[in-house]
């Protein structure tokens, strides 16, 4: 039994097949959160490096051998009878059939399926970060034309998840061009958050995005969005995120960027600090590009969100 006031650290794989399949487990009845579905993995032995567990865990639950993983996120949560830090990492390369060698059930289902099984409450974000890519684009641009042919770029450079911005455009034109950025995004199964801050009609699109003026005069996460995120700068904005429910946050600026040259910017060091207790997933931003992402990766983040950087 572990010590009340010490955290129980647990390596975690998201272990995903070719077909992007994620695979998951029944824990055992008697166990901690029994009969719950979890993501395979297990608590680190003094001492132990957390990839080294995780290689051990994976071998010793479903027989996989890991050939490669990536960070994904860390979870801090207190069960009340228990304090876990689950360190999640990604793993999509290993060899071997995986197989359910402590007789749990298993299943490989779809990152979409996630939300329909029972998990653990401290899951809650490790779900939002399964299923979440690695970049999100920011849509921006100073007319419409400028906005479709950014758009259609993005959509080229294989990202699947963009927040249409726009703040430059006329008022009037603004719906209409939405309409004309989702018809688009659509075609290529590109997710959409409209900015909140433009007040547009948003019920075909698949979220919003809230600038961290508009995050912190909600007290909830606004109803019937299959997406909120939230613009963070700081722990205060983070943590408000995190209390209304929002599914993920984007943290900037990380480096000096040319559109806020006035703000002094975080660094990869403050940015890993401040998502140590963020517990979402969190997208860094400013003066990144996408050869970033191992770095952002290894900060803690979720990926690499930005405006130029899916231009090129
Ligand atoms: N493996 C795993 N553990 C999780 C998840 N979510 C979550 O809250 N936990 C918690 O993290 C802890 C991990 O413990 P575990 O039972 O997997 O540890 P283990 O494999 O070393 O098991 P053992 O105690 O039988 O040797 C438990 O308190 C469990 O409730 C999850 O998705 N996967
Ligand atoms: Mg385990």
């Amino acid at each position: 039994m572990a010590h009340r006031n010490s955290v129980v650290h647990v390596a975690v794989g998201v272990v995903r097949d070719a077909a992007g399949r994620i695979l998951i487990a029944q824990r055992a009845q008697h166990a901690h959160q029994g009969g719950l579905w979890e993501f395979p993995g297990g608590k680190l032995e003094p001492g132990e490096p957390v990839l080294q567990a995780l290689v051990r865990e994976l071998r010793e639950e479903v027989g996989i051998r890991v050939a490669a993983a990536e960070p994904l996120i860390k979870i801090h949560h207190d069960y009340g009878d228990r304090r876990v830090l689950l360190d999640v990492w990604n793993v999509n390369s290993f060899s071997g059939e995986a197989r359910p060698c402590e007789g749990q059930a298993m299943q490989w289902v779809n990152a979409g399926q996630l939300s329909d099984f029972a998990f653990p409450a401290a899951n809650l974000p490790i779900i939002a970060a399964a299923r979440l890519p690695a970049y999100y684009a920011i849509l921006e641009g100073p007319d419409a034309e400028s906005i479709m042919t950014n758009c259609q770029r993005i959509i080229d450079n294989g990202v699947k998840l963009l927040q249409f911005r726009a703040k430059a455009l006329a008022a009037s034109d603004k719906q209409n061009v939405l309409e004309q950025v989702l018809q688009q995004c659509r075609q290529h199964a590109v997710e959409v958050l409209v900015n909140a801050d433009l007040d547009l009609d948003i019920s075909q699109a698949q979220g919003l995005h809230l600038s961290s003026r508009a995050l912190l005069r909600l007290d909830r996460r606004p109803a019937g969005m299959r997406w909120v995120a939230a613009s963070c700068h700081n722990a205060v904005e983070l943590q408000h995120a995190l209390a209304i429910g929002a599914d993920f946050a984007v943290l900037a600026p990380v480096m000096p960027t040319a559109s806020h040259p006035d703000t002094p910017p975080l660094g990869w060091q403050r940015f890993s600090e401040l998502l140590e207790s963020a517990n979402l997933p969190v997208f860094a931003l400013g003066g990144l590009g996408r050869q970033d992402l191992a770095l952002a990766q290894t900060a803690g983040a979720q990926g690499i969100a930005g405006i130029s950087a899916f231009l090129v």
